[in-house]
C-alpha cells in the first residue's frame, strides 16, 4: 500500500469571528486517512481531545503537526489511535490559515482491515474488512462527528 497517490492538500482559512463563544471554527473530528501533516500559522486555536477535555496545540514556528487518522488506527489494529481535534472560532482581527496534507491509500476497491502481522489469538482483529470506497462514503455521509466513523468498522 502506498499513500502518495492518494494525498490531498487542503487550505483552511478562518476569518475573524465576532461571537466566538457561540460557535467553533472547525467541529470535532478525526481525520479519516492514514496520516495528516499540518502546518498552522502563529494564531493558535487548534485543540486535541485529551480524555474529556481539550488541550491547545500551541503554534511552534517551523513545526509540523502530525495527526494519526482513523485508517491507520484500523490497519494497526488499534496500536495507533487517531486523535479527535477541533479549531476554536477565531476571535482575533487577523485571519488564521492552516495547510493540511492528508495521506490516504488510492486503491479504492482493494480490501483493507487490520494487518495480518498485528492480529493474533492474544489480540484478535478489532475491525472488519472494507473497501476504501465504502470507508470514504461513510465518512462523507456522517459529516464531522468526533471519532464516530470507526464505529462502522468495529467487530
Ligand atoms: O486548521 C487546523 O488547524 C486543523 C485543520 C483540520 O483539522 C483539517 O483540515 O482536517
Ligand atoms: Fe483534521
Amino acid at each position: 500500500m502506498t499513500c502518495l497517490e492518494g494525498r490531498a492538500m487542503v487550505g483552511n482559512y478562518y476569518p475573524y469571528c465576532p461571537q466566538p463563544d457561540l460557535t467553533v471554527g472547525l467541529t470535532s473530528h478525526s481525520d479519516p486517512g492514514v496520516l495528516t501533516v499540518l502546518l498552522q500559522d502563529h494564531m493558535g486555536g487548534l485543540q486535541v481531545k485529551c480524555g474529556e477535555g481539550w488541550v491547545d496545540v500551541k503554534p511552534v514556528p517551523g513545526a509540523l503537526v502530525i495527526n494519526v487518522g482513523d485508517f491507520l488506527q484500523i490497519i494497526s489494529n488499534g496500536e495507533y489511535q487517531s486523535v479527535a481535534h477541533r479549531v476554536l472560532a477565531n476571535s482575533s482581527r487577523e485571519p488564521r490559515v492552516a495547510i493540511a496534507v492528508f495521506f490516504n491509500s488510492s486503491r479504492r476497491e482493494d480490501s483493507y482491515g487490520p494487518l495480518p502481522e498485528l492480529v493474533s489469538p492474544l489480540k484478535p482483529a478489532l475491525y472488519r474488512q472494507f473497501t476504501l470506497s465504502e470507508f470514504m462514503q461513510r465518512f462523507f455521509q456522517k459529516g464531522l462527528d468526533g471519532k464516530a466513523l470507526l464505529n462502522h468498522f468495529e467487530l
